[in-house]
């Protein structure tokens, strides 16, 4: 009745003025302070607003006895939330607050670059006026962490990617990001189990190593450089570990990545608990050479990357030059430099099949933490595709099988991938896709062997026509530098199996 009697008597504005002026007073004298989280604030998507509801979705399903039931697309987990205008009490530090799910039919639709929803939703979160200062303080932080921490324990991980050329998407974002799906687990992968294991215990060192990190004044990430011929597991692993610790992904594709600026850029949109990838850095690492069409030459020159005269890193400029290309300084300080903390707990991974292509500097100790070689597969390895693609366990296999494969599997070099190629053609039938995979493995060994040899004979001619044709005295030292290389070239290969 009050309020068709002042519409009826109060022009709008004095009924608008009273209202505030009502509001003033209300505020003044009482105990509570309110903050309003609406789901959009402008044009964009309020973060704050899906971690507050992700959060409160912890405890309303405990506590509530009438529930919004929302499932992502693609998303693993059905969460709660709030309905409609319905409160939670939550407590924090000993402090209680209040949440309140608002929603309101939107009155009329504003002009806007997007099509806004009819109704306006938010949440508004009651706190008493002596515990401002908690809440504002570290609250909120504590809600986002706890709604980051729930969708990973959801298996919703997200794989994210730079966009191409750079580009912002509608929130201001540089990275792109799907649902996170790789089931590649530790268990699925083929190698050797001890070094499995060392990479395990490390992953988990890492996160578990926060006071450590602190203690020691280091930055809280870790590197880890894969290298080892193509199909022998570096993307499967980096899913592994994705996997294994529930931390989001970040692929970077350093292509599209035209600035050290805007490396850095990207870095600081990452978010803690993720890992970092750039694969194929050999290939990436040529692309620094680019020179923009229409650039001076002597510009294009200082701004490219030269092994030989690349500053060290850490050199402030770090051959930005004007940022007209990203140098093999500005991925370091990515990694290493103080940009590199602004996140924490971080891995970088980067992947490779040529590591020989490298720079020193990229490999120096301390830089990338552990370098893993991903070799071709091992009998172990084996062992656990056997186990995994046909079922067999330990000692299922004939003994007389298992020596051939034993024998052969090395000498064949063949990747972890070509072999579950094999075992896959014939998994209905386990007996065949052995027998199967032990004759391609001969047929492999074989053909390495004389490949092998038949090199061998090529140098030996080769050796013979120069002794022919050169004086005795520089044959005998010929003879020496070829057995040094051989040498130096079977030392190579006992280090890289090592
Ligand atoms: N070590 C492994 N254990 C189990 N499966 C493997 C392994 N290596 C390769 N595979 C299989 O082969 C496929 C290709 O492997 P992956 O993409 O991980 O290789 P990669 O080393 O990243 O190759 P590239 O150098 O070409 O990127 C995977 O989908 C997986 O099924
Ligand atoms: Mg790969």
């Amino acid at each position: 009745f009050c309020q068709s009697l002042l519409h009826t008597v109060f022009p709008p504005e004095l009924r608008f003025a009273s209202l505030k002026l009502f509001h003033r007073v209300f505020n003044w004298f009482s105990a509570y302070c309110y903050y309003d989280i609406t789901e959009i604030d402008g044009v964009n998507t309020n973060e704050l607003y899906n971690a507050v509801q992700l959060y409160l979705s912890s405890s309303a399903s405990i506590a509530g006895n009438r529930l919004s039931l929302t499932r992502g697309l693609n998303s693993s987990a059905i969460t709660f939330g709030l309905s409609n205008n319905d409160r939670l009490i939550d407590n924090f530090k000993g402090v209680m607050v209040l949440w309140e799910h608002v929603v309101t039919q939107r009155q009329s639709q504003t002009f806007s670059w997007r099509p806004l929803p009819e109704e306006k939703r938010g949440f508004t979160l009651r706190v008493k006026k002596k515990d401002k200062s908690v809440i504002l303080g570290s609250y909120l932080d504590f809600v986002m962490e706890k709604a980051n921490e729930i969708r990973r324990n959801n298996q919703d991980r997200l794989l994210y990617t730079n966009s191409r050329g750079g580009s912002l998407d509608s929130r201001g974002h540089p990275w792109e990001s799907v649902p996170f799906k790789h089931p590649s687990t530790f268990d699925t992968l083929a190698m050797d189990p001890i070094k499995k294991d060392e990479i395990m215990a490390d992953l988990k060192d890492f996160a578990n190593g926060e006071s450590f990190y602190q203690r020691t004044g280091r930055a809280w990430k870790r590197g880890y450089l894969l290298y080892g011929p193509p199909g022998t597991g570096k993307s499967s692993m980096i899913a592994a570990m994705a996997n294994y610790l529930g931390y989001d992904i970040y692929d970077l594709e350093l292509t599209e990545v035209h600035t050290n600026s805007e490396l850095r850029k990207l870095l600081m949109k990452t978010s803690s608990k993720s890992i970092i990838v750039i694969e194929d850095i050999d290939c990436s690492i040529n692309l620094t050479n680019r020179k923009k069409p229409g650039n001076s030459s002597a510009r294009s020159n200082s701004s490219s990357y030269d092994v030989s005269s690349a500053p060290p890193p850490g050199t402030g400029n770090g051959g930005e030059d004007g940022g007209n290309s990203i140098t093999l300084s500005g991925l370091l300080n990515f990694t290493d430099g103080l940009w590199s903390c602004c996140g924490s707990e971080r891995i970088f991974v980067f992947t490779t099949n040529h590591i020989e292509k490298l720079d020193p500097a990229l490999l120096r100790s301390g830089r990338m933490d552990m370098h893993i070689y991903m070799s071709y597969c091992s009998f172990p390895g084996l062992k656990i595709l056997l186990k995994n693609y046909l079922g067999f366990e330990d000692g299922d296999l004939e003994l007389e099988l298992e020596e051939e494969l034993k024998e052969f599997i090395d000498k064949a070099e063949m990747t972890p991938a070509d072999i579950s190629e094999a075992l896959i053609k014939n998994r209905r039938n386990k007996d065949k896709a052995v027998r199967e995979l032990i004759e391609t493995l001969k047929l492999k060994a074989d053909k390495k062997s004389r490949e092998i040899n038949s090199t061998s004979l090529v140098e030996d001619e080769e050796q013979e026509k120069r002794a022919l044709e050169s004086p005795k005295g520089e044959v005998e030292s010929q003879e020496e530098n070829c057995n040094k290389s051989q040498k130096n070239d079977e030392q190579e290969q006992d280090q890289k199996i090592h």
